[in-house]
């Protein structure tokens, strides 16, 4: 485990300051896993938690479960026995919270989100209406949450940071529904795509498999999750592992581009071994031999780990809120003619934070012109209301700002 104690005589940078706090603390993400049954889904969440996170025993105190369910976008999981969901019609949805530890020894709260029956019914036509307007429920619940005077945030969020979207390799290429599904959804989730099982295919079929996926995504403009020019090496580099330099031990070379492997191929096992050099891995057996999951010559899953749980955690959490949610956030007000700049904290970084005045000015004046509202609309209203109250707070505060400021530069009062 690693010491993120300060080392004597040596000052940290705010940023590094800023990460080890934020370490102590530890991180939170939440995942989407889709793809049809069997195709692997929870074997690899098994893997990547390094625990047997059993989905029938679901949480039911998990928020985007209520918050779906009391919205009536998904049908609640009274079957215990999830793995049954292909026998009834319709989508299920099933979230368990998982607390694991990554392998720098951070704490990390892992929310799984899961579809089961997400392409397995016979009429799967409802799914992806299902699917898109459950991220959209936990966008509307940041949203109504973001404009109130006191906010839960940190109850209220169950936006996936990240899909993981399971595509099975079929003789006859990607399915159309799970193209319509990614189209869907590609603009509410950070999207990743996954070839799972790539044990069951050859070089060839593989290469020839992730090269159609390739296409299909860019013919059906389909917006996945940009790695822009990130490498494999600074991915393992930062999660603190290094890629094999031999390259017998390693599919890519270091300054390979993680987009120009992606979608990510990998091969997964529920079989644990575990020895005291190497300490647990899981290996999936066969009558010539055994594979390492965990290996950087078997398949992209240590790779696939790293960016998730390290390297790619802050900015899949970033790119949620700063871009997929600003614009859905953007697309509603716009939609309901609210002209209003809804404070959002999260995206004054420490540059632009200097001026709270600049800030609370932008905001307070659209306050006294309620412009071409409809306040007809209940939900229009209140959102007007609170904003409004909101406002007047924050020109109290200024207010108290500017004679505190007066009172700080004039030379009379100083010299007092
Ligand atoms: N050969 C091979 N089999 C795998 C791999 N990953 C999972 N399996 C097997 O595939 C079967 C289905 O795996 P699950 O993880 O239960 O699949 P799932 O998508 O969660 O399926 P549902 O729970 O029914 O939705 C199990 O027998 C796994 O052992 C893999 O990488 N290679």
């Amino acid at each position: 485990m690693k010491d993120y104690s300060v080392p004597e005589n040596n000052s940290l940078n705010r940023d590094e300051l800023r990460r080890r706090k934020g370490y102590k603390k530890g991180l939170q993400l939440s995942i989407l896993v889709l793809g049809e049954k069997g195709s692997g889904k929870l074997t690899f969440l098994n893997n990547l938690c390094g625990q047997d996170i059993s989905l029938s025993n679901v949480d039911d105190g998990d928020i985007a479960k209520d918050a779906a369910i009391k919205n009536g976008h998904a049908i609640e999981d009274t079957n215990s026995e999830y793995k049954t969901a292909h026998l009834s019609p319709g989508l299920k949805l099933v979230t368990k919270r998982v607390y694991l530890n990554d392998e720098l020894g951070v704490p990390i709260t892992l929310d799984v989100i899961l579809f089961p029956g997400c392409g397995d019914n016979v009429d799967n036509s409802q799914s992806s209406t299902v699917i898109k307007n459950y991220l959209e429920q936990q966008f509307e619940n940041v949203l109504k949450e973001e404009v109130r005077i006191k906010r839960n945030t940190k109850d209220t969020d169950g936006r996936p940071h990240v899909c993981l979207y399971f595509l099975k390799s079929t003789p006859r290429g990607v399915k159309k529904f799970d193209i319509e599904l990614m189209k869907t959804i590609c603009d509410k989730v950070n999207l990743i795509p996954i070839i799972p099982k790539a044990d069951g295919l050859t070089e060839t079929e593989l290469a020839l498999h992730k090269d159609i996926v390739h296409q299909e995504i860019l013919r059906n403009d389909i917006h996945v999750f940009d790695f822009k020019n990130d490498n494999l090496g600074e991915t393992l580099a930062l999660y603190d592992m290094d890629l094999d330099s031999d390259s017998k031990k390693s599919n890519y070379f270091p300054n390979t581009k993680i987009k120009d492997i992606s979608p990510f191929a990998i091969v997964c096992s529920n079989s644990v071994h575990t020895d005291t050099e190497n300490g647990v891995k899981h290996i999936r057996e066969y009558e010539w031999g055994s594979l390492i999951v965990e290996d950087q010559n078997t398949s992209d899953f240590i790779y696939l780990k790293a960016i998730l749980l390290g390297s790619h955690l802050q900015e899949l959490k970033d790119v949620t809120n700063n871009v997929l949610y600003e614009s859905y956030r953007a697309d509603v007000l716009t939609e309901k003619n609210i002209h209003y700049d809804i404070p959002s904290y999260t995206c004054i970084d420490e540059g632009s934070r200097g001026s709270i005045s600049n800030v609370s000015t932008r905001r307070s004046t659209p306050s006294k012109t309620p412009g071409n509202l409809d306040m007809g609309d209940e939900n229009t209203y209140n959102i007007y209301k609170e904003i409004d109250e909101k406002n007047k707070i924050i020109e109290n505060y200024q207010k108290k700002i500017d004679s505190l400021e007066k009172m700080l530069t004039s030379p009379g009062k100083n010299r007092a």
